[in-house]
């Protein structure tokens, strides 16, 4: 392995080092700069240690850069006004790097342990990874559950897909059924149409026919009444009955004088037979003074008178009685024109009356023939629409707007399809989540084996390893870890304080930890020893160093040495190690 370092740390002057696989020892005086290449040794495994670190303040450019096994890892650091620009290719980029690669004062592992700290559980967290697996397993819950929220959220999805889509499907099934029976209701409603309206044509002509029978018996009477008239008018000669009016009424006139007449003649009478009478008595004592004028008279006389007023009054009686003969005569002459008058009156009274009826047919009749016509108009207009194609009625229109609601309910929940997406691509989802959360729990089951086993490996391997390399150190206490990840020593079966134990005793265990942990987590091609803290004997730290050149390529020992400038040495005599595993 090449090593050329540059203004890292306390290196101001161009380091070269060639270093072979095995234990090297590289040798130099105080504060010259072994501190520094350790450092920057080991940034090349982390970047915990930052150019801030490694530049030298006096510097603006620095690098440390080894070659081995042919390829190149370098960190070379230029400063631009406050700020170091840093181009690198590191071995590894591990946190604990520091921890398990470097054994110095400023491993804080050797810190605590030196001042007598049990508790080592955040040692094996970082070093075994263990904080980290509880971190990856609390972000692998995390990460399950939103997951399964999400998957749940899915499946509540499909859930409303599948409602949806069977909803969907009822819809068309419903539609479809509801066109075939608008299909059929339109063809039933036709024919029921067409069968009423066949019916009605057949009412129809049966009313017209019914009508224009109606009409003919009402035209026959017409025709027989208009003749019946015909004739009552040629009975009923109105200038014959003014003729007969106008005689009749000449008759009473006539009659009023012949009647004014005979009362007259029978005044005239009266008087004429008082007279007579007055006579006759006159005559009966002999008077000779006139009754009625007081003259004086012949009672000769009196008869004489007696018979002139006899005669005068029968003279009455016969004009009288001519007058009542032709008053009677009048009289019958006026019943017989009367009668005529009343006939041609009766007459009138009829042709009144067969007029009356004349009209009331006539206007039936065109009451029956206007209905005739009304019945020939819809009869025409059946005719025409009996063939034609009909608009589907009140059932159809239910049909047609459920029809319309049903798509209008089709297209929302296709828009809320559209939404919540197509089904396939989310139940592709739901599966691709589900295998998600499979996978989730397996790493999370694994890590939960690899927590456990980690857990289970540093306590074994710390023990096996510890007790059996305190016992090739030939110490007399044995070391174990307890579930409270505490260091439990025991000396000749007794518990013991850790701060009890020696500083020797106490950098053994701090060792046999890193080396534990080393080995089991921890790859690096080199381990860095400063050994000037060192306390153990030369054989003890050939056999811990032996161990080591099993685990690391590179073992590299700082040592202090001021009589020299600096040297690197390999170490050879480690043949007579016991090789640990
Ligand atoms: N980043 C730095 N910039 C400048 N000088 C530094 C830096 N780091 C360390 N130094 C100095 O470089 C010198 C070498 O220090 P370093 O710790 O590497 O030496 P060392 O050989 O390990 O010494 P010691 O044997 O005493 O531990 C010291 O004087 C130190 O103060």
């Amino acid at each position: 392995m090449q090593v050329r370092i540059l203004n890292i740390g306390g290196i101001n002057r161009e380091l070269v080092l060639s270093l072979e696989k095995g234990i090297t020892i590289y040798r130099a005086p105080n504060a010259y700069g072994k501190t520094s290449l350790s450092k920057a040794l080991v940034s090349l495994l982390t970047n915990e240690i930052t150019a801030e670190d490694l530049l030298n303040v006096f510097s603006d450019e620095g690098f440390v850069e080894i070659e081995m096994d042919g390829k190149k890892y370098f960190r070379r650091l230029k400063r631009i006004k406050n700020r170091i620009l840093e181009e690198k290719n590191l071995i590894a980029d591990d946190k604990n790097a520091t921890l398990l690669s470097y054994f110095s004062p400023e491993n804080p592992l050797i810190a605590r342990i030196i001042t007598g700290d049990e508790n080592i559980e955040w040692f094996i967290s970082s070093t075994s990874r263990i904080d980290e697996l509880k971190r990856r397993r609390e972000s692998l819950i995390m990460k399950l559950e939103e997951v399964k929220s999400n998957y749940n959220n899915l499946l509540r999805t499909y859930d409303d897909i599948k409602k949806i889509a069977n909803e969907l499907e009822n819809i068309n099934l419903e539609i479809e059924r509801l066109e075939k029976e608008k299909e059929n209701v339109t063809v039933q409603t036709e024919q029921t149409i067409k069968i009423t309206r066949q019916n009605r044509i057949v009412e129809i002509r049966e009313r017209i026919q019914a009508k224009i029978k109606e009409l003919k018996e009402k035209e026959t009477k017409i025709q027989k009444l208009t003749q019946e008239l015909e004739e009552l008018k040629g009975k009923a000669n109105i200038e014959l009955k003014d003729k007969l009016t106008k005689e009749i009424q000449e008759i009473d006139r006539e009659l009023d004088s012949l009647i004014n007449r005979q009362n007259s003649i029978e005044i005239e009478q009266g008087v004429l037979t008082r007279i007579l009478q007055d006579i006759q008595e006159a005559e009966r004592i002999h008077s000779s003074m006139c009754p009625v004028c007081g003259s004086k008279v012949e009672p000769d006389l009196w008869k004489v008178r007696f018979e002139t007023v006899k005669k005068d009054i029968n003279e009455l009686d016969r004009t009288k009685n001519d007058i009542i003969n032709n008053i009677n005569k009048k009289k019958m002459r006026r019943s017989e024109l009367l009668q005529k008058v009343k006939e041609i009156e009766r007459t009138e009274e009829l042709i009144a009356q067969k007029s009356k009826a004349l009209e009331n047919l006539n206007i039936e009749a065109s009451v029956i023939n206007r209905t005739i016509e009304a019945l020939q108009k819809q009869l025409k207009s059946l005719e025409e629409r009996v063939e034609s194609t009909y608009e589907v009625e009140s059932k159809d229109n239910d049909i047609d707007k459920r029809i319309e609601e049903l798509r209008k309910r089709r297209s929302d929940l296709e828009l809320q399809l559209q939404q919540l997406g197509i089904p396939k691509k989310v139940a592709e989802e739901i599966e691709s989540l589900k295998k998600q959360i499979d996978d989730i729990n397996k790493q999370i089951d694994d890590i939960n084996r690899e927590y456990i086993r980690r857990l289970t490996v540093v306590k074994e391997e710390f023990e096996t390893l510890s007790n059996s390399i305190l016992k090739e150190l030939e110490f007399n206490y044995t070391a174990e870890i307890d579930e409270k990840y505490r260091l439990v020593i025991k000396k000749d079966g007794v518990t013991m304080e850790l701060r009890r134990l020696s500083t020797s005793e106490k950098t053994t265990l701090a060792l046999i930890l890193i080396l534990v942990g080393l080995k089991e987590y921890f790859k690096a091609p080199f381990f860095i020893i400063d050994e000037s803290f060192m306390t153990f004997d030369q054989k003890r730290f050939s056999r811990v160093l032996k161990y080591l050149n099993g685990i690391v390529d590179y073992v590299i020992i700082t040592k202090s040495d001021e009589t020299l400038q600096v040297k690197t040495e390999r170490l050879l005599e480690t043949r007579e190690l016991p090789v640990l595993s």
